[in-house]
Order: C-alpha cells, then structure tokens, then sequence
C-alpha cells in the first residue's frame, strides 16, 4: 500500500532513503558526502578501526516470550513481535549527549505509537488503523541523522547518531510491514540501517531481516529484474587490453599444494614472499554452490555498495547503493566493467552466504584473534580493475568464480610506482599498470613484478604492504581475508 507523502520529510539529501526502487538509488553520501571523499578503500584501508558492526549473530531468537495479545502466530507481525522487546523500555532508548533532546523525542514518540499501552508491539501502532503517523515520524528521525552521518568524515561521526539511524531504520522497517506489502521495502530499510547504522539489541536489524525473507512475496526474490538474455548476445564493454596477458616464466609467482603451516611460516610469511596456495579451499562449500544464479537467490533482495567507474582512483567514480539482483542485471549479466561490488563485508551481512566459506588456517600464524580479520567480498564483471595499490595487513586471496590477472610489486619497488601525494590515495600507484605512460612514469620500467592469472581454487598470499593489481578475467567472486 502506498503510503501518503510525509509532510515532516523536509531534508531533500535523503530523498534516496523513502524511494522505493533501490535500483536508480545513487547514495549522495557514498558519492560526496563524509562516508568516503572519493576513495571509500582508501578510507576504510587507513582509518584501520572503522567499526565493526558484525551482524553475524543469526539466532533469530529473542529473550522473552512476548506478552500481551497477539494476532496468530505465523503471521509478519506476530513474527516481528516474537522478535522485538517486550516493553518499551527493553529498547534501550538512551544517548550520548550528542543526540539532542527532540530527536530522543521523536525517538520516544515512535516507540510510543508502536507499543501503544500494552506490552509488546502493538496490534494497531498508531491507533485508527493506520501507521503512517508513526512512518513519517520514522523517515523525520532517519532524515536527520543521515544528514549527522554526512558530515565530516565517517571516522568522526558520533557513533551515537549511527545508533540513532539504526533505530530509525528499525522504526521505518516496523512501520512498512504494519502497512502491509512492502516487506521489499522493509528489507531494503534494514539493511541500510546494517551498512550505515551501529548494531543495536543484539542485532535486531540482521534478524528482522531473517524473518522478512520468510515473508517476501515472491521468496528470495526482488522484483524488478527483467527477463534475463543469455550473456552471449550482450554487448561486451570490455577494458582495452589484451583478453588474457601472457604471465613470462620468470614472472611466476610460486604454487604450492597445501603446504604444512611451519612451511608455509618459514618460507613465505616470514621472508614476506608470495605464493599461491592450492588444495586448501577446495572443501568450501562456496567452490561447487556459488554461481551468478546462486547470489541472486540467496541474496538478491539485498542491498550493497557497488563501485561505479572503470576504477577507484577515476575522478568520475561513485559508489551506489543498490540489491544485489539490480546490481547483477546491470553489470554481471551485460559485462560491464564499470560496476563492481567490491571490498564489502557481505558475509556480516548475509551469514547464509558465510556458512559457504572459512577461514584459511594459515592465519592462526598471525597475532590476531580469528574475529579480528577482516573477510571482504569481490564480486564483478569481467574487466573490474582494482589500480595498484598496497594494504597494511597480510592477506589470502581466494578466488571462487572466475579468473583475475595479478600483478605484484614488493614494497621496495615503491619508488618505481610513483605513488599518489595526497594523504587519501598514498598507498595507491598513479601508473595505469598494464598501460603505463612512460614519460611522465620512467622508472616504472624499471620496477620488477612476479604476476599471475589466479583460477577458481587457488589462494593467493599477498604480504602486508605489497603492491597489487588486480584486473577481472571473468566474471568473478575473490574473497579477500586480512589479517595480522
Ligand atoms: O580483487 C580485487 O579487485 C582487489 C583485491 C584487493 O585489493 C585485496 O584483496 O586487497
Ligand atoms: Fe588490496
């Protein structure tokens, strides 16, 4: 049902946040606001501690059993209210003395009319059969604290006002699905209350999103997807380069079969040298489930950051937030190049998706706790091209789907490779690797490089600080895991 306009809805930045379809959604803050100027991996790759929200806990269950009257149980809402506290108080409604007062009454008020007297959420939020009272006071609270999110750069955003969005998000979600119908739209809510928000009652947000799905019209399924063509008859918007470089033998990087930890300690982590590592990711499950199909059902309702541009360090990219099933239409299923789902923790998001895969146990050489990596998601077209650059921690780079070129330069090659000056891209080249221009870069040239076209199963180590070009063969799934 749709619902009246929300005459309280007044900060035009968040128009994108009440649009239903999430396909057209460009995010203003993902493109020029303080979550990422520019360069969201060089962001998330310096600030180091961005927070962790970890919506992995998908228990589903909740504490107490709600009480008061309840409508039959299956239904979406006496799902939801299994799911919510008993009583308002039990939502924990407190701040830090950033948020202000009439925004904790706004708060106040929506948690009101969604508890009503009783306890428990209430059959008729709002009273008079309609919840669009308590949606508008829903979309007022998220407005603002979106526009709290966009200023000045992510690392100093309040995590107060992150908490505050999360339960905006939770309200505006309640509100949705109280209106019946708009469980897509309920869905979409709460996962950008998970990419933008901080977790809040122990991750409420991933286990409505739990029960949504049961209760999708069409399960697993976002409408919106046209018919698909076959990928053949597609228009190819290819990179320029050559389909498949050729890898000279004294490029090569080494391949081993499963090497034992104290082998692999000695020769390569501790010498910092990379090789690629076979036999060890063969038992994921990810390696016989995944295929572009197999993303869509699982997660094609979702919504994620996509990298739009041909490359990160282009003055035209963006980042857009999109579902998963748009993001494959548009550029998995007509190969092109210039969106690409990159450097994402999807598998906070969607613990479906990580049951398929584990971490290798190479990294139990490291300092780290195991919850301390951080495990990213690749997923793209065939000629997605991750410019040269370097990361701060060790990584394994698994490849799932597809093949990528790689081409690796140690950290003593850092004066050949004319790194960017400004703070923000100083761990990426300002060479275009595979093609270089060598006037204004000489001493590229010169710089030595081991390369490799990385297969479905292998897994590559890429030492703390080493450079690494990537650029998609296929179309293809990496899983990235950094650790220390
Ligand atoms: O696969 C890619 O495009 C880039 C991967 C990468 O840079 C990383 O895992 O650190
Ligand atoms: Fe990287």
């Amino acid at each position: 049902m749709a619902q009246p306009p929300c005459p309280l809805s007044f900060w035009p930045i968040a128009w994108w946040a009440s649009q239903g379809n999430t396909g057209s959604c460009f995010c203003p803050s993902l493109t020029a606001g303080g979550f990422v100027v520019g360069t969201p991996r060089k962001r998330r790759q310096m600030e180091g501690s961005e927070e962790s929200r970890s919506p992995t806990q998908d228990s589903g269950e909740r504490s107490s059993a709600p009480p008061g009257p309840a409508p039959p149980a299956g239904t979406l809402w006496a799902d939801l209210q299994a799911l919510l506290p008993s009583t308002k108080e039990g939502l924990q409604l407190d701040f830090g003395e950033a948020v202000e007062s009439s925004v904790l009454y706004l708060l106040q008020q929506v948690a009101d009319l969604l508890y009503g007297l009783g306890n428990g959420l209430a059959s008729d939020p709002g009273g008079g059969g309609s919840s669009s009272t308590c949606l508008c006071l829903s979309e007022v609270i998220l407005d603002y604290s979106w526009e709290k999110l966009n200023i000045g750069t992510w690392r100093d955003v309040d995590k107060e006002w992150r908490r505050v969005y999360a339960y905006g998000c939770l309200f505006k979600a309640l509100c949705l699905c109280h209106a019946g119908g708009a469980v897509p739209e309920a869905v979409r809510t709460c996962d950008l209350g998970l990419l933008m928000g901080a977790s809040i009652l122990d991750n409420v947000l991933a286990r409505m999103i739990n029960i949504l799905q049961r209760h999708l019209p069409h399960p697993k399924r976002l409408a919106g997807g046209d018919a698909k063509e076959p990928l053949q008859k597609r228009i190819r918007l290819g990179p320029k380069y050559p389909e498949v470089p050729a890898v000279e033998a004294e490029e090569r990087i080494l391949r081993l079969c499963c090497p034992s930890l104290e082998h692999f300690r000695d020769n390569f982590l501790l010498p910092q040298k990379p090789v690629i590592l076979e036999g060890i990711v063969d038992h994921w499950p990810c390696m016989k489930k995944w295929s572009v199909d197999y993303i869509r059902q699982v997660a094609g309702s979702r919504t994620v950051p996509v990298e739009v541009g041909s490359r990160y360090t282009d003055e035209e990219w963006s980042q857009a937030l999109m579902s998963v099933d748009d993001f494959i239409s548009r550029y998995i299923e007509t190969e092109n190049h210039t969106g690409y789902l990159a450097q994402h923790q999807l598998f906070d998001q969607i613990p479906e998706l990580k049951r398929d895969i584990g971490v290798p146990d190479y990294c139990c050489l490291g300092q780290g706790e195991e919850e301390d990596i951080t495990v990213n998601a690749w997923f793209g077209p065939a000629g997605t091209v991750s410019p040269l650059h370097q990361d701060p921690q060790q990584n394994f780079l698994v490849q799932v789907m597809g093949r990528k070129y790689l081409r690796l330069y140690s950290p003593a090659q850092s004066e050949n490779l004319y790194p960017h000056e400004g703070h923000l891209l100083h761990n990426t080249s300002q060479v275009e690797v595979e093609d270089p221009d060598l006037v204004k870069f000489p001493q590229f040239e010169r710089a030595a490089f081991q390369a490799c076209i990385l297969e479905p199963g292998q897994v590559l180590f890429i030492p703390v600080k080493y450079w690494h070009y990537v650029r998609a063969l296929d179309t293809s799934f990496s899983v990235s895991f950094w650790w220390s």
